[in-house]
């Protein structure tokens, strides 16, 4: 029976399974964990042993319950078993997520108790989730929650119930909220008067209702006396508990996982549950899927001995029969200008440009990138929707700065403003200003207000005076005025930590904001900038054929691309400062996640992979991600191996190409030379003081010391000779 099975997927649906996938699919009664790496064919072994279950053992579809982490998954399996198997038998099979698996518990429930229960994520609703959670902040802080700190606070609310933390622990988690205890208590009193639950409510009133229950849990019980398990490594404990009691005492549970591949530490998942498998499940089978039909063994190579670094894990030999393709390239470029220059360059060859994808570790890499790529003409797709840059604090005071250099009567910028330039204006000053509004501008009743000392009154003189110049500058000297004339940048640096947050973010934002500015002539060019791209960030998802992704590595999960680009790969941005830290303290376990991170961006790539790294981040000097140094060491033996040789890395030819720092690029012809002053259109003049095939070094006299690309200046005509010294 089981070989014509085998024949008949071979025959009949072009599936060769390999004798380890084989295994793990006839196992059938009782728990058995099946541990893939990436690549694995983990899907194509669900749906394989569904139609198995079905064909070989007659069982009913109805008494199977397939469930995964994300809706993506459950409809990938879906779309998968459709397509190869839908002829097996007339019955619907399902592929559900455990959240709709636990509403359709609720709902049942729900109906039998006459309770309507209303979601609060839903946007219609007059006080929905979102604008709960800041009033309640607002009550409890008297302070605005900013929408980056409001996802912070509703991950915590997540991880809260997925962890199934009571209250009375809340305080040992280690969310930088302050008195978050009182704000979930708030927020839970809340919805549970008014009937209204959240998405992970679900997972909560399921449990309870299944605990509480026995006849409905006995009917669950017969209803599924095989259930199966993919993506079990993303699986939290509140999901492995209900899937724990559903499955009891029969135990047909079939879990998939890659604890390799577990990166939502901080919404839950709770991996532990895989390594503990067999305490749990004394009478288990082990199975293990390590043939990855992916990635070309150069990638599946270093990736393995990557991820062997880390502790807690199942040891996996990871290895493929894929060729060798080409080694994977580490570029040690000058700055982020240089890395979106190379970006730009390499992604002008690859066609179809969906066949590429550009991940980085943090979602504000992105901003530079779609702008550029935007520029460049070159089409894109971004899927993470949680950008929350243009909205962001900095951006809005960055703006209201410039709104009041254009108005000088704005009295809600200079509210927003007055107290961030450290001009000493007091609060009596400001309620005067008010007191004149219409009549007069911001600035001048400020000269005239009684209660300064006569010093004072200068000082307000010379800041009309910095806003009147501010107002006929470029927005890059605009914006770098701000920063360092109106000691913006100050601010920031002296309030980050009472704002909770890490003062190289907000330099990232700033950075960010100047990259966008220096590619606009005018204010109201900038502005209209900032206006467009979140718009054609919002378009760009409707394009996937023929378009560049741009995604972080967490939403690129269970992705393939031919050419994968990991970007920004300095030390503290990743793996990130607090988990290097935490590490130095004894701690490991987010290390360990940044690792998996890192390997799960690497498996993403089928034939090419490039890792992107520069010397300057945000315009300070960087070292290198930790894990680049690693990964070229895993690159070097992968070479020793394959010519049997025994060369050191750093001085091998070999060595040489796999390092190839962007600046070996052919330059056009120029007429710039070291020493020439030049003229940029965007950074003013400068003096060019080295050239390195395509890499420009010019210290600029407003900005200081820029790296650009010499094509791109000598593409877009940014740059003209002033003079020869
Ligand atoms: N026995 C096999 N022979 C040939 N190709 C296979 C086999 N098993 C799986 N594959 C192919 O391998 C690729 C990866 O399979 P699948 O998407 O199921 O992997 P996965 O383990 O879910 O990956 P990841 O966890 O990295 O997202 C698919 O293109 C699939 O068709």
């Amino acid at each position: 029976m089981k070989n014509s099975f085998i024949n008949l997927l071979a025959e009949q649906y072009g599936i060769a399974l390999n004798l380890q996938q084989q295994k793990s699919l006839f196992h059938k009664d009782g728990p058995g964990l099946v541990l893939a790496v990436p690549g694995a064919g983990k899907t194509t072994l669900l749906i394989c042993r569904t139609a198995y279950l079905i064909l070989v053992h007659n069982i009913n579809p109805r008494n199977i319950l397939s469930v995964t982490f994300s809706k993506a998954s459950a409809r990938d399996m879906s779309h998968r078993f459709q397509q190869l198997f839908k002829d097996i038998t007339p019955q619907e099979v399902h592929f559900s997520t455990i959240h709709s698996f636990a509403y359709s518990v609720l709902r049942q429930f729900a109906v039998k108790q006459n309770i309507r229960y209303t979601f609060i994520e839903q946007e219609k609703q007059s006080m929905n989730k979102a604008r709960l959670l800041k009033h309640i902040y607002r009550e409890i802080h008297q302070d605005y929650l900013t929408e980056d700190k409001l996802e912070e606070l509703s991950n915590a609310i997540s991880y809260i119930k997925n962890m199934m933390i009571s209250r009375s622990q809340i305080h040992t988690t280690a969310f930088e909220i302050d008195r978050l205890t009182e704000i979930y208590t708030q927020y839970e009193n809340y919805k549970k008067n008014r009937f209204l639950i959240d998405f992970d409510d679900m997972l909560c009133l399921a449990l309870d209702i299944l605990q509480k229950n026995p006849s409905t849990l006995d009917r669950y019980r017969q209803q599924y006396p095989y259930i199966q398990v993919d993506e079990a490594q993303d699986t939290s404990k509140i999901q492995h508990e209900i899937i724990r009691l559903l499955a009891a005492p029969s135990n047909n549970l079939f879990m998939v996982a890659d604890d390799d591949q577990s990166i939502y530490g901080f919404r839950g998942a709770f991996p532990e549950v895989l390594l503990r498998f067999r305490e749990d499940y004394p009478t288990a089978k082990l199975f293990y899927l390590e043939q990855n039909y992916r990635s070309t063994q150069d990638i599946v190579h270093v990736s393995n001995r990557f991820i062997s670094q880390n502790q807690h894990r199942y040891p996996k030999k990871l290895f493929t029969e894929n060729p060798a393709h080409q080694p994977i390239e580490i570029l040690s470029l000058q700055d982020e200008e240089d890395q979106l220059a190379y970006l730009t360059d390499e992604l002008k060859h690859i066609l179809p440009a969906s066949t590429a994808a550009i991940l980085y570790r943090n979602n504000l890499s992105a901003v530079p990138v779609l702008e550029m790529l935007d520029r460049c003409g070159i089409p894109f797709c971004i899927r993470d929707t949680k950008l929350h840059f243009f909205k962001h604090w900095v951006v809005q005071d960055i703006l209201a700065f410039l709104d009041l250099s254009m108005n000088h009567f704005d009295l809600e910028s200079f509210e927003r403003i007055y107290y961030k330039m450290n001009r000493y204006v007091t609060k009596a000053a400001v309620d005067y200003v008010k007191s004149k509004h219409n009549k007069q501008s911001v600035f001048d009743s400020l000269i005239q207000f009684s209660g300064f000392p006569s010093y004072q009154k200068e000082r307000m003189a010379d800041l009309k005076k910095s806003f009147t110049e501010l107002a006929a500058k470029t927005p890059l000297e605009a914006l770098l005025f701000i920063e360092n004339d109106l000691n913006y940048n100050d601010y920031l640096q002296i309030n980050s930590k009472r704002l909770k947050y890490s003062y190289a973010t907000l330099q990232m934002i700033l950075s960010n904001l100047k990259r966008i500015a220096s590619h606009t002539g005018s204010f109201i060019e900038f502005l209209e900038r900032l206006h467009q791209l979140p718009g054609l960030m919002e378009a760009s998802k409707q394009l996937r054929k023929n378009a560049v992704y741009l995604s972080t590595i967490h939403s690129a999960k269970g992705l393939e691309f031919d050419h994968v680009f990991i970007i920004d790969l300095v030390d503290g941005q990743f793996p990130t400062a607090s988990s290097t830290a935490e590490q130095a303290a004894g701690n490991s376990t987010a290390m360990e996640e940044e690792r998996r991170l890192f390997y799960v961006a690497m498996t993403r790539a089928r034939s090419n992979l490039k890792l992107l790294s520069s010397s300057f981040y945000n315009g300070a000097p960087v070292k290198p991600s930790p894990f680049l140094k690693e990964v070229k060491g895993y690159i070097s033996l992968g070479l020793q191996n394959k010519k049997g040789l025994n060369l050191r890395a750093d001085s091998s030819p070999l060595w040489s190409h796999i390092v190839k720092p962007f600046s070996k690029k052919k330059t056009l012809p120029h007429p710039f030379f070291e020493g020439a002053a030049v003229h940029h259109a965007s950074f003013g003049e400068g003096i060019i003081k080295e050239i390195r095939q395509d890499v420009l070094s010019v210290d600029f006299n407003k900005i200081g010391l820029r790296s650009l690309s010499l094509n791109l200046c000598i593409e877009k005509q940014l740059l003209t000779l002033i003079q020869s010294p």
